[in-house]
């Protein structure tokens, strides 16, 4: 992995203008490296989708940025200061550069308009020089690299399980090769035998296509699993942030360690599927420290 960062948020901070005020981002500064998984931990209301939201400027009032910028480095060497972006400029560089798949973000398929025709969408706006058939070619592609088949093109949202509805959304955000993309609990919504197959579909992609992601959840056992690093947050701060396989076997802050011992499969007798997954990569950092 290249560790040269794509994005980072210098300085930010997050207040919603209500009474009284909520400061549910404060100073954070935080460095996405390219083609990580960087996971955000934290419990419920400590800021995870306030800083996600707002580093990309998808924030409405009554949250207003008090101070900080989120700095994308492109592959090309290019620095955009998103801050300093106007409304059409976000408009272009989101999806391009950074994209995104909220939690029920299948929901926000439209309901009366084929996957077909959604999909195209992405592509008159941000690619119009595109031929409807590489259009096409393209988005059956996106489909089947996400474990949809060609075919579904032609349904409609409600033919689909939410599973697929939910990877539709995936190759969508996927459709522009993105260098970012920002999930937040993208899978919460599905049962757990879809939500793993959707994950490693995502960790797959992310090898081939080489993207970093920022993953959202409050579900740690999966974000040690799916993680290079992982951020812990608390009270709108970055309260530690390390290499997921060190921050599970050796915390460093208290609230890191109230946070594990809050999930009985990390630190129950019983062997758990997550704890097989880090004995691993533990295994595998030993392996590079002796071989070092
Ligand atoms: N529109 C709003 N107006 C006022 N306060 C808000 C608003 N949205 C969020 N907050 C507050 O900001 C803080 C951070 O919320 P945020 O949703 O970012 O947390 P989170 O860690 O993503 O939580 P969750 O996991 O539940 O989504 C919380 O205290 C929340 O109550």
């Amino acid at each position: 992995m290249n560790h040269s960062p794509v994005l980072s948020i210098e300085g930010f901070s997050v207040d919603y203008l209500v009474d009284p005020v909520v400061h549910a981002v404060r100073d954070v500064n935080l460095e996405l490296r390219r083609g990580e998984v960087l996971g955000l931990a934290g419990e419920s209301g400590c800021g995870k989708s306030t800083l996600a939201y707002g580093m990309i400027r998808l924030l409405k009032p009554p949250a207003m940025i008090t101070s900080g910028r989120a700095v994308f480095r492109s592959r090309e060497g290019a620095e955009i200061d998103w801050n300093r972006l106007d409304a059409a400029e976000l408009r272009a560089h989101r999806w391009e550069k950074i994209s995104m798949v909220f939690q029920g973000a299948m929901n926000s398929l439209n309901p009366v308009i084929s996957i077909r025709d959604q999909f195209e969408d992405v592509f008159t706006t941000h690619r119009p020089r595109m031929s409807r058939k590489q259009r096409l070619e393209r988005c059956g592609e996106l489909l089947e690299r996400v474990g949809v088949e060609r075919r579904r093109l032609s349904s409609y949202p409600h033919e689909l399980s939410g599973g697929m509805r939910q990877r539709v959304m995936i190759a969508m955000a996927m459709a522009l090769e993105p260098e970012v993309m920002i999930m937040d609990e993208p899978t919460t919504a599905l049962d757990v035998v879809v939500q793993r197959e959707i994950l490693r579909e995502i960790t797959r992609l992310r090898d081939e296509l080489g993207f970093a992601v920022v993953f959202i959840t409050h579900d740690l056992p999966l974000l040690l699993e799916i993680s290079d690093r992982i951020a812990v947050m608390r009270h709108g701060e970055i309260v530690e942030l390390g290499a997921a396989a060190e921050l599970y076997s050796a915390p460093k802050h208290d609230y890191t360690r109230q946070l594990l011992a809050s999930f009985p499969s990390l630190t129950g007798d019983r062997g758990s599927f997550v704890r097989g997954a880090m004995d691993d990569r533990l295994l595998a950092l030993d392996a590079v420290e002796v071989q070092a």
